[in-house]
């Protein structure tokens, strides 16, 4: 156990534009951490930092490998990154998946590592080993992509968006070999990915960025402006469906407002009830339709999601007891929003 990353005021410009500002980072060894936040929230650029394939513009990242000699040899050696398109080498699958043994000087049982890599990833060796890159569809691709990476049993393990643009069965494959790395030889995961359900259910920590920052583990609730200031000092946010929500404190119309899932309170909307329009009390709350539970996997806790309009709100439901027969996707709830422990960022 122990950290195999760690960095402290860490920042990365392109040009003027800070694209990432981390205080303070840290990922524990042999872990599957999942990276989640909107588009250009950094994730990627952060992905390629973690890779060293990238220096930061201020600070460093700290590389510990298991055996404790911390060089920037090791860390090219063990940690591997797969981006977001696959960039084969216009050649057969075999010379892609042992090209990175090559580099590094190895030359036994090139074919028969290449066939268990590609096995791993779900594509049968026979069928695909003197393939051409260009007789791939996309999914196939991308697995070749990764099996690239797992022949080299790496220590650290980068993907981002591996799943993106494929279609089911090579993400579940993707999915599968990526938690096979972890179990099977304590690869140390970092995995960004939009598919949140899949990373609360598979990932022992989460880092969920926000125009940059850091902003929690993961299933945090952004809420973006416009705000409205009411006469009584509230703040207002109309939401698609004509309910409002309304908080206290805003610093201004463009606030975003940050609540943790374990502070919204879920309730069964009263059976037959029309959907309330905000109250003018506070706390406030909202109606909405809950569409999925997912089982947290770092906490031990059921994560709801619930519609409310366009908007996606996420509550968390304590494990165990009677609170867990209650839901169920489809049902009509309310959601109650804290007056404090709102963090508000500009
Ligand atoms: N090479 C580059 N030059 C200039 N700006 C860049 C470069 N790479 C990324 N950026 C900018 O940095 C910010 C973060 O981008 P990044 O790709 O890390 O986000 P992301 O969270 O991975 O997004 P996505 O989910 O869309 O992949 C964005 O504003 C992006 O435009």
């Amino acid at each position: 156990m122990g950290w195999i990353y760690q960095a402290e005021n860490l920042q990365h410009r392109y040009g003027t534009q800070t694209v990432l500002q981390l205080d303070h980072l840290s990922i524990e060894r042999h872990k599957i951490v999942g990276l989640m936040g909107p588009n250009g929230s950094g994730k990627s650029t952060l992905l390629r930092l973690l890779a060293f394939v990238e220096s930061p513009s201020r600070g460093r990242i700290a590389y510990f490998p298991a055996d404790g000699r911390q060089s920037s040899e090791a860390a090219r050696l063990q940690v591997t990154l797969m981006g977001q398109e696959p960039y084969l080498l216009k050649r057969t699958v075999l010379a892609n998946v042992v090209y990175g043994l090559k580099v590094r000087g190895e030359s036994e049982n090139l074919e028969k590592r290449a066939a268990e890599a590609l096995q791993w990833v779900g594509l049968p060796p026979r069928a695909f080993l003197k393939r051409r890159w260009f007789e791939l569809s996309g999914g196939e691709a991308q697995r070749v992509a990764l099996a690239a990476r797992l022949v080299l049993r790496p220590k650290v393990l980068l993907l981002d968006e591996p799943t993106a643009s494929v279609d089911m069965e090579s993400a579940q494959r993707i999915r599968e070999a990526a938690l096979r790395a972890q179990r099977q030889w304590g690869t140390t995961v970092v995995v960004s990915s939009h598919d949140r359900h899949w990373l609360f259910e598979v990932c022992d920590a989460m880092l969920h960025l926000f125009k940059g920052r850091l902003v929690g583990s993961g299933a945090e609730n952004i809420l973006l402006g416009p705000w409205r200031r009411r006469t009584d000092d509230l703040w207002a946010k109309l939401l698609e469906d004509g309910q409002e929500l309304v908080l206290p404190g805003a610093p201004g119309p463009d606030a975003i407002a940050l609540i943790a899932p374990d502070q919204l309170q879920l309730n069964l909307a009263p059976e037959g009830a029309p959907s309330p329009v905000a109250p003018l009390d506070v706390p406030c709350r909202v109606a909405g339709t809950l569409l999925r539970l997912t089982l947290e996997r770092a906490s031990g806790r059921i994560l709801a999601t619930v519609a409310v309009g366009r908007s996606l709100f996420t509550a968390k439901i304590p494990c165990g007891g009677s609170h867990r027969e209650r839901f169920y996707p489809g049902q009509r709830v309310t959601i109650t929003f804290p007056t404090e422990n709102v963090q508000w960022l500009v």
